[in-house]
């Protein structure tokens, strides 16, 4: 689905409420929403790599990501449902400006995207990461970098070593990829390319244990009520409009 930009402030929102009541007494259950961004060169596969996460599959064709696309996935981790948003960005500069700040505002984690067989497109990161900069992004949003397209081992322009010495100066995670095949096809399904689903799975987790569920005891005399409270509540003392950042 692409988003109109007037849709936005509908959608940039970290919570939602369940539909049903568990007990008239108890506030309805909150889902936590983590909204990542997936950023990068136009061509690298952030289409493909989101819809593979999302889809469970490659998708058979995609065409230029014009504004946004998102896509998601509700996960449990720990037995808590979390809704996975992936916000799939545009890589082209024209289909993207009036948007890019949309793309950052509460964002939850960064996904930076470059093509193995294309050394453009891992040349102009430090571009994408200066973006985030320059829209604030706090050092406490965790960011990982991923090199897709591993299935084409045989073209690829990006070494491992060089893309593990970008990640490690930048304090990023690296993981190289397939949204395409991530058993690899033209080597025997042996080039041990991360898996688009743990990738994913290892951020949500990183975000879950950056603001866990706490347990609140309340005040002495103030009856039986144990309720569930986000850490970040606990550090503003209320839950405001559900626009937290980690
Ligand atoms: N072989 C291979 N091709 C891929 C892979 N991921 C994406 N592609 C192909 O790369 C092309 C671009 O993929 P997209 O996912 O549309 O790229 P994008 O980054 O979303 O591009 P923009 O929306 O323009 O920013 C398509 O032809 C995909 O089929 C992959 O893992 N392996
Ligand atoms: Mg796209």
């Amino acid at each position: 689905m692409t988003l109109e930009e007037d849709s936005m402030a509908d959608i940039e929102s970290s919570f939602e409420f369940s539909s049903s009541l568990t007990s008239s007494s108890l506030p309805p259950p909150r889902t936590r929403i983590f909204k990542i961004i997936v950023i990068g060169d136009s061509g690298v596969g952030k289409t493909c790599l989101t819809y593979r996460f999302c889809a469970g599959k490659f998708p058979d064709k995609t065409e230029a990501t014009i504004g946004v696309d998102f896509r998601e996935k509700v996960i449990e981790i720990d037995g808590e449902k979390i809704k996975v948003q992936l916000w799939d960005t545009a890589g082209q500069e024209r289909f993207r400006k009036s948007m890019v700040q949309h793309y950052y505002r509460n964002v939850h984690a960064v996904v930076f995207v470059y093509d193995v067989t294309n050394a453009a497109s891992f040349r102009s990161l430090p571009v994408w990461i200066e973006e985030c900069r320059q829209h604030a992004l706090g050092q406490e949003v965790p960011r990982i970098l991923v090199g897709n397209k591993c299935d084409l081992r045989h073209a690829a322009q990006v070494s491992t070593d060089v893309a593990q010495q970008f990640a490690d100066a930048h304090s990023m995670p690296l993981f190289e990829t397939s949204a395409k095949n991530p058993y690899g096809s033209d080597d025997g399904g042996r080039n041990n390319s991360d898996h688009v689903e743990a990738i994913f799975m290892t951020v949500a987790h990183k975000l879950k244990s950056q603001k866990p569920l706490v347990l609140s005891q309340p005040p002495c005399g103030a009856g039986d009520t144990v309720t569930l409270r986000r850490q970040d509540e606990e550090d503003r003392g209320t839950w405001g409009c559900g626009c937290w950042r980690s």
